[in-house]
């Protein structure tokens, strides 16, 4: 899951005479907090401002479900941590048409001139080194080696993070506007208010009104519809977001489709609104996801699979890595003589055509060929063979053939943050497992020997996580884990069908993780080996 891609344009900079609040500068004391929460609450119902917050789910099955593998406390941190924006915003540079130190030079401008880090907020952009050594107290946790380095350097060359700092509780004393979940979730993670979120709101509201904004987080969603008037307070299970300006008059902002209706100037947490910030130069994408990315380490000369890579944002990472290595090994472009060829597919017609408009805003496009394909249907045994019409894809997909492929499947996405209520259905915790299976085994039969194949998922369900590396682990005994760089997120979950090796080799994101502070991931990394010839490493296990 990645960034909400809300909308573009931080539109409606220049501020009005009522802007003139600024976003809090110092964390609450606890006792000016309680304070302020004993009048919020006497006022409303305001989940978020209590200490007890933490995401619901919609259905209790799913609850249930994640007890079998977590304790109550566990889960109950990872509620309440979900419930909080991550821990920093994360930056992925374009090198390919700028550098780290051009887009800090470019972010900080755009602070400046857009009046957004009037409390300089938003001046210390750090390094992955430099979240290491905050993760670690100071101390790097990665080893090193020669891998190690080449890898930490990459990092450091091509990302930028933002810390977030909060809570901070700005009071929400002004009138009142209802948001959809997404976009006050979005607003949470630095967006402004743009017009098609907008629910409800009073009925008197002009350009240049401060207002408060709640997101609706009621399990049955929304209950008027969408112009409602509300009078005085949102009586609903609401979520407070932020105090802003409008930027359009009430009628306005249910008649567009675009446009921010409202510019946030008193956040809860302090996340930088970068949507549409340098739309070519920088991509907003979760740790844990470029990560999974680096463990693919791409090469010149090499077939890559991304099987299911809508938007696009691993397999402009890719690209983008590919690049970077040009230089060590020779041309890398689709079509070029030596090359590596990056086959990005998804099912959806419409999101192909997604993935290749990223590849082209980010001038990466000669090095993906997008494709619409069933990825749990690319092997040959799922084709005709005798039908001239499949001649190019039996070309393609030869079985064995490829040296890397990525599989960040569909998945539950229960880890996704912040995140107030979470719908996914109990269903889906074991249906996407299973076809998550099928992706699995084409993925198995496509990969070459040799070859590496990274599969990850954006949720901390173990059924789609190590139980799924151990089903691949007992029925492909080609497949074996290999060692993760680098290595930041946690262990396996004991007691998941995981060896005590396998499970020191996968690599999972825990959300209630404080150090890290990031959405729920796990990534596990295989290659195949060749049973025909086994190794001695199989014989001494086989005796
Ligand atoms: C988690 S998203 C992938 C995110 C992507 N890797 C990225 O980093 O931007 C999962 C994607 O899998 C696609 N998908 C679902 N079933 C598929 C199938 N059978 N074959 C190919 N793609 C599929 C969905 O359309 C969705 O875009």
């Amino acid at each position: 899951m990645e960034h909400n891609n809300v909308n573009t344009n931080d539109v409606g900079q220049q501020q009005t005479a009522t802007a003139t609040t600024t976003t809090n500068k110092v964390i609450m004391d606890n006792k000016t907090r309680d304070s302020k929460l004993k009048f919020v609450e006497t006022e409303m119902n305001v989940l978020n401002l209590r200490q007890d917050c933490m995401m619901q789910f919609k259905e209790k099955a799913v609850y249930d479900h994640l007890l079998k593998y977590y304790t109550e406390d566990h889960l109950k941190k990872i509620q309440v941590a979900c419930s909080q924006t991550q821990l920093y915003t994360s930056i992925r540079i374009n090198s390919i048409l700028t550098n780290r130190d051009q887009v800090i030079t470019d972010l900080r401008n755009h602070f400046t001139s857009n009046n957004n880090n009037s409390n300089n907020q938003f001046t210390s952009f750090l390094s992955f080194t430099d979240i290491l050594k905050e993760k670690n107290n100071g101390g790097n946790s990665i080893d090193n080696n020669a891998d190690n380095d080449r890898i930490i350097k990459s990092l450091n060359n091509d990302t930028i993070f933002i810390k977030t700092e909060g809570p901070f509780i700005p009071l929400p004393e002004y009138p009142q506007i209802v948001v959809d979940l997404l976009c006050g979730e979005s607003v949470l993670r630095g967006s402004h208010v743009f017009a098609p979120g907008v629910m409800a709101s009073e009925r008197y509201l002009r350009k240049g009104n401060l207002v408060s904004v709640f997101m609706d987080a009621s399990n049955n969603g929304f209950p008027f519809s969408r112009g409602h008037v509300i009078d005085n307070c949102y009586g609903q299970k609401c979520v407070f977001v932020g105090n802003g300006v409008c930027q359009m008059d009430r009628n306005e902002m249910y008649q567009t489709k675009y446009g921010v209706a409202i510019e946030i100037t008193e956040r809860i947490w302090s996340c930088p609104p970068l949507n549409g910030v340098l739309p070519d130069k920088i991509f907003l994408q979760h740790l844990p996801s470029i990560i999974t990315v680096y463990q693919l380490d791409p090469k010149p000369g090499e077939k890559i699979l991304d099987m299911c890579a809508a938007p696009g944002g691993k397999t402009t990472l890719i690209a983008s890595l590919l690049h970077s290595n040009k230089g060590n090994g020779g041309s890398t472009a689709v079509g070029d003589e030596k090359q590596a060829t990056i086959i990005a597919l998804d099912k959806n017609k419409s999101k192909v055509k997604k993935i290749e408009e990223l590849c082209t805003r980010l001038s990466l496009d000669k090095y993906v060929k997008c494709l619409t394909k069933d990825s749990s249907k690319l092997l040959p045994q799922h084709v005709d063979i005798n039908n001239p019409n499949n001649k190019d894809h039996l070309e393609l997909f030869k079985e064995g053939s490829f040296d890397k492929i990525l599989l960040d499947g569909p998945c539950s996405g229960l880890g996704a943050r912040p995140r107030f209520r979470e719908d996914c259905p109990i269903i889906d915790t074991t249906n996407t497992a299973s076809f998550q299976r099928a992706l699995l085994k084409n993925a198995i039969g496509l990969l070459k020997v040799g070859g590496l194949l990274v599969y990850s998922t954006c949720t901390i369900n173990p059924c789609e996580n190590e139980e799924n590396v151990a089903f691949v682990l007992n029925n492909y005994p080609q497949m074996k884990l290999v060692s993760q760089v680098p290595h930041i997120g946690q262990h396996g979950l004991k007691g998941c069908g995981l060896s005590e090796p396998d499970r020191l080799l996968v690599q999972r994101f825990d959300p209630s993780d404080d150090s890290i502070g990031t959405i729920g991931f796990f990534i596990a990394r295989f290659t195949k080996i060749n049973t025909d010839t086994p190794t001695p490493t199989l014989l001494t296990e086989g005796v």
